[in-house]
């Protein structure tokens, strides 16, 4: 393929409700869009890096500025574009893996498109719908928590994530299962809100059969969550420290987790993203579809990964209308728990125009 240009779309979401982690509280998501065109197809990507750099370093602003001045000009000088090419093409350039990761999916979707393949086909999907769990914020209260669980239990959500953070910890767990049984799939995400000095603390929360406990520590600790693994027996799930595969294989070999959260956009596209799958399945550790409160155009390809065979756990890949009343392509509904793989070529969904529309806020086209 020959790329003619990119077009960069900032949106604005506005979220059903707020949403509060560890590192802050969202009301609105700002998201940065790509759309590639090349001379055989469109393709899109999604950018999941948030508007302030509070999840990591990567942010909305510094995504649209690195695309704009290195990444994309870097893709003019291949010859025969296709999703392969791109991250050889990036590797010069240091970090920045979300934004590389909404390039990289948008050249890949086109790639697709031209080919009439699906995104599940090209990964290696063997499921045509998958398990998803939801993701519940820091509530102000336990009651309101409560509430909020029970309405995704209704809703069909096949297991429970908490938002943990110190304060917010050993007392809403307790609650939900109180309220609703040991048979809950319920795990928690701390977001790197701990340190090893509260690995004791951490260990009350054994007794509550989670699944699992998810990056307590800094992204860079890796060491503390292997010792964190030694003295509790809640599984650890690293999401913030595994950027790669190769992080991932060493994280695995020190210990440090047990299951691993993955993220294309974390990771750098998903085909990195694949890479982590294979190097877990060949060490027997499970994984599963992380989120970013994605449109339905990440959530597509999440869907999609999500499909593979070591993604044995339900992931954060909740329906549309977790985060959005409107989403920008048809909605995620969920049916029985799951959500149905997109089968169509590329990413399998397009934005519907007047949607996309209403939430723009400023479209950049960079021309090559
Ligand atoms: C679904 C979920 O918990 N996602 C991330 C955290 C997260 C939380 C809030 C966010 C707000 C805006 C953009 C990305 C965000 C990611 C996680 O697993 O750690
Ligand atoms: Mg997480």
């Amino acid at each position: 393929m020959r790329l003619s240009g990119v077009e960069l779309r900032l949106i604005s979401m506005p979220l059903v409700a707020p949403f509060r982690t560890s590192f802050g509280i969202e009301t609105t998501r700002e998201i940065l869009l790509l759309r590639v065109v090349t001379d055989e197809a469109e393709g899109w990507g999604e950018c999941v890096a948030m508007a302030d750099p509070l999840y990591s370093s990567e942010y909305v602003h510094a995504a649209a500025d690195v695309l704009t001045r290195f990444l994309i000009p870097a893709l003019a000088e291949v010859p025969a574009l296709d999703g392969n090419a791109v991250a050889p093409a990036l590797a010069r350039f240091k970090g920045h893996r979300m934004a590389k990761a909404a390039l990289e999916t948008a050249v890949l979707d086109a790639e697709l498109r031209t080919q009439g393949r699906s995104m599940a086909r090209e990964l290696g999907a063997v499921r045509d719908r998958v398990p998803c769990g939801v993701s519940v914020g820091i509530m102000n209260s336990i009651g309101e928590l409560l509430d909020a669980v029970g309405g995704y239990l209704d809703a069909g959500y096949l297991r429970i994530k908490l938002k943990i953070e110190p304060g917010w910890d050993i007392e809403p767990v307790r609650a939900v299962r109180e309220r609703f049984g040991d048979d809950v799939l319920l795990q928690v995400d701390a977001n790197t809100a701990y340190t090893l000095a509260d690995a004791r603390h951490l260990a009350g929360l054994d007794p509550f059969g989670l699944l699992l406990i998810e990056q307590p520590f800094d992204e860079e600790d890796v060491h503390a969550h292997a010792e964190l693994a030694r003295v509790i027996t809640t599984p650890v799930c690293l999401d913030e420290s595994i950027t790669s595969a190769r992080a991932a294989a060493d994280a695995i070999r020190l210990g440090a987790c047990q299951i691993v959260n993955i993220k294309p956009g974390r990771v750098g596209g998903y085909l990195e993203a694949r890479r982590i799958h294979d190097v877990c399945a060949a060490n027997g550790v499970p994984v599963w579809a992380g989120g970013m409160l994605e449109t339905g155009i990440g959530r597509a390809a999440n869907v999609a990964l999500a499909a593979l065979p070591g993604f044995t756990v339900p992931g954060d890949t909740s329906a549309s209308d977790r985060y959005y009343r409107t989403d920008i392509t048809e909605p995620f509904v969920l049916d029985g728990g799951h959500l149905t793989v997109p089968s169509g070529p590329g990413i399998g969904v397009t934005p519907i125009p007047d949607e996309l529309a209403a939430v723009t806020v400023k479209v950049d086209w960079l021309p090559l």
